[in-house]
Order: C-alpha cells, then sequence, then structure tokens
C-alpha cells in the first residue's frame, strides 16, 4: 500500500504523486481524535452519497482514480469494518492477539474519498481461530439480515423455559463428588476431523443424559464443527432435560438472542477473542434472559481479565490453545494455583475443565486442581476397554462413548463394569 500511487482523473494531465505525498495534501487524510475512531482510519464522515474516487491499479503497481458515488450499503460496509478496526485495536490493548476482523479491511478498501483494491497479507488469518472469527462475522451478518433483532426478541416470547446450567453442575458435583460431566454433540472438530459418521445429534444427547451427563454441550457452528441450530433446536423439542449450552463463537450480542430462541440455557464468551467490556455487555445480556455464561480462558491473563469482572460465575478452563490446537491439561493446574486460585475460591466461582479430558485418570487431575465440572467431546473409550485401569476412581459417572464402540457402566459397588455398545 505504501508504494501506490495515485493518478487523478480530474485532470486530463494526469499528474503522478506518491500516495505518501497525496496523504499529506489531502485534508480528507487528518488524523482525528484517537478516542473515537482507530489510528489508520481518517477524518471523513460517512454520509450517503459520499463522492469518492474508485482506484484501480495499473500494470505498474500505481493506481487510477475516478470520483464516484459510495452506495448506502457500502457505506454501510466500511462503516462495519472501521468499528471492527476499532475493537481489534481494544482487543490488542488487552493482550488479545485474535483480531475480529482483516486488518486490511473488506477486499475493497476506502481510504477517503477513495478505494483501493489491496492483495495484503494481512487479510490471511494467522490461525484457526481467528479464520472461524472472520467466518463468523460474515455469517453473523447474514443472518441478522435474515432475522433482525426485533423479530428475534419476539420469538423469545415462544421460547421454552431457561433450566438452570450452573445449577445441574453443582447438584451432579454434591450427588456424585466428581466434576459434573458436560457431554458434548460434537460432530467434527479442526483439530480431530470428523468424530462420527453417522451423526444423530438426538440419540448422542439423550444416551449422554441417560449416561450421568450434568449438562450437554451442543456445537452449532456448522463449517468447521459440522453442528447446527437445527441440532440445539431438536435436542431442546427430544425431552432431553440436561441443560443445554449453545457452544458457538459469539462475537455480537444477536448471537445470544439467536442461542436463547433456539433453546440454549446458557452460551459460550472466549476471552481470547472477547474485550472485557465486550464480556461485561453480554453477560449482562444472558442475565437478563436467565441464560448461564460460561467464560472459557486459555492462561493466565486471560483469566486475571475475567476475574476482574464483577458478576462471573463459570469459568472453563481451555486446555487446548485454539492457535495451534496443542493440549496440555496442566494448564488447568497451573491456572488454579497459588493466589489465583484462592482468589477464584473466594469469588465462588465454579470451574470447569475444558478439552483433552479423555480418561478417569484426567479427570482426577483436574479435580484435585479444583474443577467441579468438565467437558468433554471425544471420550476415548479403546475397544480393547478391559485394559482400561483405575476407572474405578470414576465412581458414579456413566460415560458413554460418543464413538461408540462400547460403553462404560457404573454399578452400585464401588467398581465399574464394561459392556459392549447396546447401540445398534
Ligand atoms: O477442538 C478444536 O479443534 C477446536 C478448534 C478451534 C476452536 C475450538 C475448538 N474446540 C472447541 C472446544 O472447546 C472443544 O470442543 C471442547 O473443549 C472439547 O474438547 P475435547 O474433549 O478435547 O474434544
Amino acid at each position: 500500500m505504501e508504494s501506490l500511487n495515485v493518478i487523478s482523473s480530474a485532470s486530463t494531465a494526469k499528474p503522478r504523486f506518491s500516495f505518501q505525498q497525496f496523504l499529506k495534501k489531502s485534508t480528507f487524510f487528518r488524523p482525528v481524535t484517537q478516542t473515537l475512531m482507530p489510528r489508520h482510519t481518517t477524518n471523513w464522515k460517512i454520509s450517503t452519497p459520499i463522492l469518492k474516487a474508485q482506484q484501480s491499479e495499473l500494470e505498474d503497481g500505481s493506481a487510477t482514480v475516478s470520483e464516484s458515488i459510495i452506495p448506502e450499503g457500502d457505506a454501510l460496509k466500511v462503516k462495519e469494518w472501521e468499528v471492527g478496526m476499532f475493537q481489534n485495536e481494544v482487543a490488542e490493548s488487552q493482550g488479545i492477539r485474535i483480531r475480529r476482523r482483516p486488518p486490511s479491511g473488506p477486499p475493497l478498501h476506502y481510504v477517503g474519498p477513495f478505494e483501493f483494491r489491496l492483495q495484503n497479507e494481512g487479510n490471511t488469518p494467522r490461525n484457526i481461530l481467528e479464520e472461524i472469527i472472520w467466518q463468523k462475522h460474515v455469517e453473523v451478518s447474514q443472518m441478522k439480515e435474515r432475522k433482525p433483532l426485533p423479530t428475534l426478541k419476539k420469538a423469545l416470547d415462544n421460547a421454552p423455559p431457561v433450566r438452570d446450567f450452573i445449577r445441574a453442575l453443582k447438584a451432579a458435583n454434591s450427588r456424585t463428588g466428581l466434576p459434573g460431566l458436560i457431554a458434548e454433540v460434537k460432530k467434527a472438530s479442526p483439530s480431530r476431523g470428523v468424530l462420527r459418521e453417522d451423526f444423530d445429534p438426538v440419540e448422542i444427547a439423550k444416551a449422554y443424559e441417560k449416561g450421568g451427563a450434568a449438562c450437554l454441550s451442543v456445537l452449532t457452528d456448522q463449517k468447521y464443527f459440522q453442528g447446527s441450530f437445527e441440532n440445539l433446536e431438536a435436542i431442546r423439542n427430544s425431552g432431553v432435560k440436561c441443560p443445554l449450552l449453545c457452544k458457538e463463537f459469539i462475537i455480537e450480542a444477536w448471537q445470544i438472542y439467536y442461542a436463547r430462541a433456539k433453546g440454549a440455557d446458557a452460551i459460550l464468551l472466549i476471552a481470547g477473542v472477547l474485550p472485557d467490556l465486550d464480556i461485561k455487555y453480554m453477560t449482562k445480556i444472558c442475565k437478563l434472559l436467565g441464560l448461564a455464561t460460561l467464560v472459557e480462558v486459555h492462561d493466565e491473563k486471560e483469566m486475571d481479565r475475567v476475574l476482574q469482572i464483577d458478576g462471573i460465575e463459570l469459568v472453563g478452563i481451555n486446555n487446548r490453545d485454539l492457535e495451534t490446537f496443542k493440549v496440555d491439561i496442566s494448564n488447568t493446574k497451573k491456572l488454579l494455583e497459588g493466589d489465583r486460585g484462592e482468589r477464584i475460591r473466594q469469588k465462588g466461582i465454579t470451574v470447569v475443565g475444558e478439552s483433552g479430558l479423555f480418561t478417569p485418570d484426567d479427570i482426577s487431575y483436574v479435580q484435585e486442581a479444583g474443577v467441579k465440572a468438565f467437558t468433554t467431546g471425544t471420550l476415548q473409550i479403546p475397544s480393547n476397554f478391559l485394559s482400561f485401569k483405575k476407572v474405578s476412581s470414576l465412581r458414579g459417572l456413566v460415560i458413554i462413548s460418543v464413538t461408540g464402540s462400547c460403553e462404560l457402566q457404573y454399578t452400585s459397588s464401588t467398581t465399574l463394569s464394561f459392556e459392549k455398545s447396546r447401540r445398534k
């Protein structure tokens, strides 16, 4: 972008000057009050129609400029993009590495009255989480157009009553002396690919409930997890009683209302994606709607940010680094040690262990660290399950493998018996 030249079409002589020179000359490019707009935006007001120049690149990297009008729809996109860039800056200041929008803006990049087509490597997501977030932004914008918030709010009048997610976890914990199980209804994931081809979400949800899950987590992202809001709705309407977590990548309040309309009792907020203000604001909306909020953290910094927000009752420690996929369950222990752990206990926060918890040993380990609940999406019960030792430490917990090859069943004695799956 720095080397871009601008040719004014207004002049027949087409004088050439550098883009930098142009920036200095142009009144359009004066910096604005930094508190209101991101560094790289300019002080031109978005009002429609906007007089702008259209720029197309020449072979030598320079560009031609011609006057045109920004249609109202595009002006809105520009505004949205500017808000997104502002969010990127706020997020960065809180140590959030995930950018909410591509840094170079939409493919057509407006600067003052000009429009540029940029080929910028910054527009490539740096990791899978960032890719998911950028994709989510596009999806949510489209969904919002189809179902604006007022329509959605009306639909909430007919939504089923909310079930108490946190109470269900606490009850399971005190009943069994084990962390409450949040079993995940998940067909696929970016890190593990397809987990189960013949995926019947309602059948799996019922099996989990029968198997002793306190709550269920339903993946609703379609592109990366092959989930859907239809799955969530179908489970809610199937007679399953467990409270449901809508496992979605929430970036806008609209999604919370949508999740509630589809039968969610709880939603996930990822601290690695959302700045503090978003977490505060979204938690308030959830409280108004009666939903629980599971705020997910991965490192100390995110935990410390979340601990200074009032009213957070449920915090998930993700052992999976969503930027690299590396899983390390000692992460849970690390984040619950020392003063930090003390603060969490004092605040009465229920801690959920997330990811990489496959075996009874794993679960005992995070329980000792202080978790009162855990999520698992891919319990791996090997086909030679008889060699699956130390299962007895999981007394009281009945788990049915989502991969469906076998079943772990708790008996009234202190040992667990194993049976081949009764699934057809
Ligand atoms: O699991 C992934 O590959 C993944 C990638 C990018 C964003 C999120 C991802 N997972 C979401 C989850 O939080 C897990 O589904 C959940 O913690 C259960 O994990 P596991 O028991 O290890 O299947």
